[in-house]
């Protein structure tokens, strides 16, 4: 039987402190290549989950499975490189090194996952070929990726997520800075890619409007319970 690409048992989790967030998650499952919306309102947890999910921070129980890993069961610096080669992670304000080459930004992830970049022939044409199916235009490579449009930036913080076809993609609320018709084609585009690449695509967002595409739509409360240790 192949493994789901991402499985969460029995976790559970909390912030530390005196208004301490915590969560529970029984049971969510993703097949391999399945797109999956979680969507939930500010503050609801998505961001904590999505954490939980790419290792960032640890459950205090129950298991939290990549594929046919526990993450749980490896070391700091293991879940570190573990992330690297496995998960492409788009986070919400996309975390570019503004003064670094577009070029240097996308292949990032490749310097800490040999496996991620054994599966890929010439990275930098890779990263050019990523480029350009994503709408970017010629000779972006070269610039710096401060310097781009917050649409831009977008788009190559997707190409470094998709680089070397790491089976997870996690993107937390990617097209928040981005209009209606904007959005509608960054989503095209990163379908096209992450069905070429066959990886999974979990999403968070507040944003309804984006469900069509997916072939699951979730609320946050369907398959985690919340608490707040203080009122
Ligand atoms: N690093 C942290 N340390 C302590 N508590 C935190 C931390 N990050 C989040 N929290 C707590 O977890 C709660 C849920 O936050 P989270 O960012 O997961 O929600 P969200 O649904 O992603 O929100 P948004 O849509 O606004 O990004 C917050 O209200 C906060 O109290």
């Amino acid at each position: 039987m192949t493994d789901p690409a991402l499985a969460l048992t029995d976790v559970t989790f909390a912030w530390p402190g005196q208004d301490g967030f915590s969560l529970s998650c029984p049971n969510f499952r993703m097949a391999v290549g399945e797109s999956v919306l979680l969507l939930g309102a500010s503050g609801s947890g998505k961001s904590t989950l999505l954490s939980l999910v790419c290792g960032i921070a640890t459950a205090t129980s129950g298991r939290v499975s990549i594929g046919a890993t526990d993450i749980g069961t490896l070391g700091a610096g293991a879940r570190d490189r573990f992330r690297a080669e496995q998960i492409g992670v788009i986070f919400q304000q996309f975390n570019l090194l503004p003064y670094a080459r577009v070029l240097d930004n996308i292949l990032l992830p490749l310097r800490f996952a040999p496996k991620r970049k054994a599966r890929i022939g010439a990275p930098a044409q890779e990263a050019a070929r990523l480029c350009a199916a994503l709408g970017l235009p010629d000779g972006v490579l070269t610039k710096q990726a401060g310097r781009l449009s917050v649409g831009q930036q977008q788009r190559v913080a997707v190409a470094r997520a998709l680089i070397g076809a790491p089976p997870l993609i996690v993107a937390d609320e990617p097209t928040s800075a981005l209009d209606a018709a904007t959005q509608d084609s960054f989503l095209r585009l990163l379908f096209e890619q992450a069905e070429q690449a066959r990886s999974s695509l979990l999403m968070v967002s507040h944003d309804e409007r984006l469900g069509q595409r997916f072939d699951r739509v979730i609320r946050l409360e369907e398959i985690v319970t919340t608490r707040r240790a203080a009122a």
